[in-house]
């Protein structure tokens, strides 16, 4: 149950004391580097962790998508760590310019181990960790500050003898003082500078230290401080690379490491989409695109998102958000009429500059960056407007609706969205509109035409072929244009048709290019629409009118009405 007063239970975090913190005037303008410890913290927190042909396909895959640092396990904690790591070396599957990373508890026979497993290997971060947080050391270790100490600097002094045992390899040592964010920050320093002082790394062959929030216990911002103020007083900063390793438990991961790069971090641990220990790690996708769409190139690359996500989907058998930023299958969805008609208006304008900056509404990145469409960005249900509507036609069926007809149809698909409680798909809409428009052949079906004009008249002779009830008929009329010359043939008919507005364009390419023709006409003082599909423009333009006086006539007839709710049912 919850506390009426949490404070009884939990304590906020004590600010940091830094009056004149520069993080917050900073910004990131180039990547930090990237390590990606998805087989390591990510593999550890999995229901099951990964087997060999998983692990194989992890870090293929995070080769391809640019990691140059990546901690494939935790050799010394299970054989299938250790063996993947030997397989690694043995088969040479580690490219020249990648480095293997391994973690190991400070403690002797595990460093062995961690060596035994990295014999041969061309280049590796051996990483070690011992906890340093007041409860770790009180209830988990029951050791004091000093002995605290001496568990990292035992551990590094045996991983330096270690290294110089296989000197062939290029080491570079790590070391993280875990849960570092609620260690004392002068003891951080100091558990720090004893193991510096025991490696003694230089500029030219720097020590990462790597500061984990392991439990993220504070705003991001607390964090940022909590990193400067490290930088600002550790020994030898220049002899050092200063990692972050961000955990989620406040679901502010991502800022954290942000405003920690701000705040001097060189390098950033993470994993594809945030998988690891509880709430997960920080996802290095997220981060990488939001650099991106600050015009800073992350140097990873993501531009074919989707088989990244389903392949990290496979390998840790969990499944990612469809609301992930930048790669959930919603993310580039919008169904909300308003959003779709802010993007449609937006896109239009890109079409005509597509080298302008990227400025479309709601949209903080373009699909085709990333390798996804455009075509899934508007989808629509009953909270779509006509803007999607007409996107959707447009898009997918290049029908280009003009505005009034856009207002009138998007009601049709209302109904039917409204009715179904459902999406409807681009094939729906279409469907819909050739019910409501281009299927209306009841009463009159145009069959065919024939023009003639005399010399030096500008007048047009026209015979239009109708059927109506299984009879064919030859209307015929004469006009200064084409449909000027049907609406006089469907007055001599009896039927007054006046034309309001007219509007045509191409659909499709070359020589499958078909005309589309949309009218609004007025019959007996209403105003209603037709549209037509043909060949030749001409028979469009009048199919467009038998189908504006069809659906009027049908209007008096309530049961030949209704066709595309029925139809979409
Ligand atoms: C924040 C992180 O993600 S850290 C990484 C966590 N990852 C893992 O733990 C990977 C899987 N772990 C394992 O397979 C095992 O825990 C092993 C092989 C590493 C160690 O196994 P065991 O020796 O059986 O120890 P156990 O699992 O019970 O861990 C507790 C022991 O480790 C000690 N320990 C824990 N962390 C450290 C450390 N960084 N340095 C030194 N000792 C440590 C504890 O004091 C405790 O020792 P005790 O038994 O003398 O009290
Ligand atoms: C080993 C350390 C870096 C870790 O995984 C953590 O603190 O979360």
């Amino acid at each position: 149950m919850m506390l009426a007063d949490p404070a009884v239970k939990y304590r906020p975090f004590v600010p940091v004391d830094l009056p004149d913190r520069q993080w917050p005037e900073r910004r990131i303008e180039t990547p930090p580097q990237w390590c990606s410890v998805d087989m390591r913290d990510g593999n550890q927190s999995l229901i099951d962790p990964m087997d060999m042909e998983r692990k194989r396909r992890f870090f293929q895959l995070l080769v391809a998508v640019g990691f140059k640092q990546i901690e494939v396990g935790f050799p010394s904690a299970s054989q299938i760590d250790f063996d993947f790591v030997r397989e690694l070396i043995e088969e040479d599957r580690v490219p020249e310019d990648v480095t293997i990373q391994v973690l190991t508890q400070a403690r002797p026979h595990l460093i062995e181990r961690t060596f035994e497993a990295l014999e041969g290997a061309r280049r590796a971060i051996v990483h070690v960790y011992n906890a340093t947080d007041p409860m770790f050391r009180e209830v988990v270790f029951g050791v004091d500050k000093n002995q605290c100490i001496q568990i990292a600097t035992d551990a590094t002094s045996l991983i330096k003898q270690k290294m110089a045992e296989y000197p062939q390899t290029d080491w570079t040592f790590q070391y993280s003082p875990e849960l570092f964010t609620s260690t004392e920050l002068d003891f951080a320093v100091a558990i720090v500078d004893a193991v510096a002082a025991t490696y003694v790394p230089t500029p030219e062959h720097r020590m990462i230290v790597n500061l984990p929030a392991t439990v993220e216990i504070a705003t991001p911002n607390h964090y940022a401080d909590q990193i400067e103020w490290f930088c600002r007083h550790v020994k030898n900063r220049e002899s050092l690379v200063v990692s972050v390793h961000p955990h989620n438990d406040r679901g502010t991961g991502i800022a954290a490491a942000e405003l920690a790069v701000m705040a001097g971090a060189d390098r950033v641990e993470g994993t594809l989409f945030g998988n690891g220990e509880r709430t997960g790690n920080v996802d290095i996708v997220t981060l990488a695109m939001n650099l991106y769409t600050q015009g800073v190139h992350p140097e990873l690359d993501f531009s074919n998102i989707t088989p990244i996500m389903r392949e990290v989907e496979h390998c840790n058998q969990l499944p990612v958000h469809p609301r992930h930023p930048y790669v959930g299958d919603l993310v580039f969805t919008a169904f909300s009429g308003s959003h779709q008609d802010a993007i449609k208006k937006g896109m239009a304008v890109r079409r005509d500059n597509p080298q302008a900056p990227w400025d479309v509404p709601y949209l903080p990145i373009d699909p085709l960056d990333v390798g996804r469409s455009y075509e899934a960005v508007i989808r629509v249900n009953s909270q779509s407007g006509k803007g999607g509507v007409s996107y959707l036609l447009e898009q997918e069926h290049g029908i280009e609706l003009p505005r009034r007809l856009s207002i009138e149809f998007s009601q049709v698909v209302q109904t039917v969205a409204e009715r179904t409680g459902r999406e409807i798909t681009s094939q729906m809409i279409f469907q819909a509109f050739a019910d409501e428009y281009l299927d209306q052949t009841q009463p009159y079906t145009l069959i065919n035409h024939r023009l003639n004009s005399e010399p030096d008249s500008p007048r047009l002779h026209l015979e239009a072929i109708i059927e109506q009830q299984g009879k064919r008929r030859v209307l015929r009329g004469e006009g200064n244009g084409p449909l000027a010359a049907f609406i006089k043939a469907l007055a001599a008919d009896g039927q007054d048709v006046e034309i309001i507005d007219y509007h045509e364009h191409a659909r499709g390419q070359g020589a499958d290019a078909e005309a589309i023709a949309y009218v609004e006409v007025r019959v007996k003082g209403a105003a209603i629409f037709g549209v037509g599909i043909d060949e030749s423009i001409t028979s469009a333009s009048m199919k467009a009118v038998i189908s504006a006086l069809n659906r009027h006539l049908a209007r008096d007839e309530p049961a030949a009405a209704n066709v595309t709710a029925e139809t979409l049912s």
